[in-house]
């Protein structure tokens, strides 16, 4: 079990067989055209000069401790493949400064144009809007230049997802973020995944996402059956941070998931929507967390 080899090579003739595949097959073309005109070598000369990135891990445990709540990721989305335009009125920096008021320990920017409607600038307006929570960069890695790239438009970690990275390229990854000084949040949604994640020295942050990339379907009791018996025992020795990510709405939501173990939230959807969502996320908790 070394990697998702049943993922296919995009030829003539085939058709993606689900929309993870389809995803993927577009951000290899995607990436090798941007990676033309801002190579390697420019990447590396922009980074002498960046300012350090800030601490995603430690604000997530500085927020859960403050808190006694999972600490949250709220995520700037404005659409997604499987719900469609989440919001209308979408103003990223403003979005991003609500959540940090109500309360947010960091921030998931999504930066995939084609199916979430997001963006690099986005990331970039953030981060310079002087919003202090860390960023992490929402995007489909599939080679090891859109990590370089996430760090010079400003991130301060960035996903890397099992379902679409073998274990090789996660190890190696992950060693890349820690030399640029990035957080991987390395995402799993089964026992497969999750067993092979946890054999790859040096994961800190594990989300689990309670989505199922390729149908959709969404179940909370997947963040819980992922952490039961000995891979919760792994995982507390190891002493990573495990991130609920998808489909929480109310405050027990909230508790099912920290009761299962995590440390942290990822939330989107039902925090975005709202007409304030700083509030939402009041809301979410059933209790300002805000300072
Ligand atoms: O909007 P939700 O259901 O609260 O979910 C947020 C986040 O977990 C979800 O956007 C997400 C989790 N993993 C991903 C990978 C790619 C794109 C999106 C995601």
């Amino acid at each position: 079990m070394w990697g998702p080899f049943e993922f296919r090579v995009q030829n003539e003739g085939n058709t993606p067989r689900n929309i993870l595949e389809e995803i993927v097959w577009n951000k290899d073309v995607e990436v090798a055209k941007m990676r033309e005109r801002k190579p390697l070598s420019s990447l590396k000369k922009s980074l002498e000069n960046a300012p350090p990135t800030r601490d995603f891990l430690g604000a997530l445990r500085e927020a859960n401790r403050r808190t006694g709540f999972p600490g949250l990721i709220a995520e700037v989305k404005k659409a997604s493949p499987s719900r469609g335009i989440l919001r209308e009125d979408f103003d990223p920096v403003e979005i991003a400064k609500a959540y940090e008021k109500g309360g947010a320990a960091c921030l998931s920017v999504l930066t995939d144009e084609k199916y979430f409607k997001g963006s690099f600038e986005n990331l970039e307006a953030i981060r310079n809007a002087g919003v202090k929570c860390p960023l992490l960069c929402k995007e489909f890695v599939v080679e090891a230049w859109q990590i370089f790239y996430a760090r010079v438009k400003g991130a301060d970690a960035i996903l890397l997802i099992a379902a679409v990275l073998p274990d090789l390229d996660i190890k190696y990854m992950t060693k890349i973020c820690k030399m640029l000084g990035l957080t991987a949040l390395v995402e799993v949604h089964d026992e497969r995944e999750m067993d092979r994640v946890l054999a790859i020295e040096g994961v800190e942050l594990i989300g689990i996402n309670n989505r199922n990339l390729e149908t959709f379907e969404v179940d909370i009791s997947n963040t819980k059956r992922l952490l039961e018996g000995e891979r919760g025992q792994l995982i507390r020795q190891k002493d990573i941070i495990v991130v609920g990510e998808s489909g929480l709405f109310t405050p027990d939501d909230i508790a099912y998931v920290q009761e299962a173990g995590v440390k942290a939230v990822l939330v989107g959807e039902s925090i975005v929507k709202q007409s304030d969502p700083g509030k939402g996320i009041s809301g979410l908790f059933g209790k300002d967390i805000s300072l």
